[in-house]
């Protein structure tokens, strides 16, 4: 089923299309029917906290792991009937990185150039390609025990283009770097995708990941997804937005706190929070009611939460969800 690849962009099929995938180990229900539908040249994030089933899903669709039920399709080749194809499309880079530690860097991408039986030749060119692509020219003749974190990940990322893949998975690409190698890590990916038009499906645990990189995200928690979409649907989905209204004089803001009833006032700044969900009748209706009231504001802003809120709102704290709904319903 064709899909749009981006907003307003081509249409494009889905790289990767799963359709009711289970998994259990024992008695645990790891994953609880999974639906995905992830469009070709897109980075699909799959965000979820610890334990969430993110791992698994990505150990499925790379064929390392078989699923107890549903069905799944990686770059046109059915999982189920034709593995070999699936893995003849894929990349993988995992949690923890596949450089061999007592080759080179050099010697690690060439390594995989003999395993795609690129020949001599093409394997050591592309290998020059990537290392300089990677800035990685430099530590080429070191061991894998040199290497940094981030060197280490770049390393293996450059492993896994070797096969020339067409959908990528990366497993928390960029746990437990530091702030300058995972914008290096994020460029990187961004590129492959604006300029290679490759796949990417990504698990991270990291809410400012998502919402750099990925086209749409799914949010795993306890193996179901709990929600799907941009970061700025997802934003809009949730409750913890609020219209901020500033007044001029302190009377003003008395009054409108008659109107506003749930709405959290600060006499200091003369502000009124308004919960809100950011949409454009929401934002008429605060009007509305203040020029009823003949109430005049200096300033009127929107809010909308950040994926923090979203992450908090959708895995594990429904409580809090619950609250701001109702006042959410109130307001209307
Ligand atoms: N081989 C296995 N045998 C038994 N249980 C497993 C196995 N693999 C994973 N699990 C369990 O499945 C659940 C989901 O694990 P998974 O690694 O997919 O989560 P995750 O979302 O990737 O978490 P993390 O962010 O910690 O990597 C966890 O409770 C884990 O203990």
């Amino acid at each position: 089923m064709p899909t749009s690849s981006r907003e307003g962009g081509r249409r494009s099929p889905a790289a990767i299309s799963v359709q009711g995938l289970r998994k259990s180990y024992g008695e645990k229900t790891v994953l609880d029917g999974i639906d995905l539908h992830i469009p070709e040249g897109t980075v699909f994030a799959l965000l979820g906290p610890n334990g969430a089933g993110k791992t698994t899903t990505v150990e499925i669709l790379a064929t390392l792991v078989r699923a107890d039920d549903g069905r799944a399709s990686v770059g046109g080749h059915d999982l189920a009937a034709d593995p070999a194809g699936v893995r003849s499309v894929i990349g993988v880079t995992g949690q923890f990185a596949a450089v061999d530690e007592l080759l080179t860097v050099q010697e690690n991408l060439i390594l995989m150039a003999d395993l795609h039986h690129l020949g001599r030749e093409e394997g050591r060119r592309r290998a020059a390609e990537l290392l300089d692509r990677f800035e990685l020219t430099e530590a080429a003749a070191q061991p894998g025990t040199a290497l940094s974190g981030g060197m280490r990940r770049k390393a293996d990322l450059a492993m896994t283009l070797m096969g020339d893949p067409r959908v990528i998975f990366l497993d928390e690409p960029t746990t437990g770097l530091d702030p300058r190698s995972r914008r290096t890590m994020w460029e990187i990916i961004r590129r492959l995708v604006d300029d290679q038009g490759v796949t990417i499906l990504l698990t991270t645990q990291y809410l400012d990941e998502a919402d750099e990189l990925a086209d749409r995200i799914a949010v795993l928690d306890g193996g179901k997804l709990v929600a799907e979409g941009t970061a700025e649907e997802l934003k809009r989905r949730i409750p913890g937005g609020h219209i901020r209204v500033r007044f001029a004089e302190p009377e003003q803001l008395a009054a409108a706190v008659q109107v506003f009833e749930v709405a959290e006032a600060d006499q200091e700044s003369l502000t009124l929070h308004v919960p809100s969900d950011g949409s454009l009748p929401m934002l008429r209706s605060v009007i509305d009611l203040l020029d009823a009231a003949s109430i005049e504001a200096a300033e009127l802003s929107v809010h909308t939460p950040d994926l923090d809120d979203v992450f908090l709102a959708l895995t594990g704290s429904s409580r809090r969800q619950a609250d701001a709904t109702t006042q959410l319903e109130n307001v209307r």
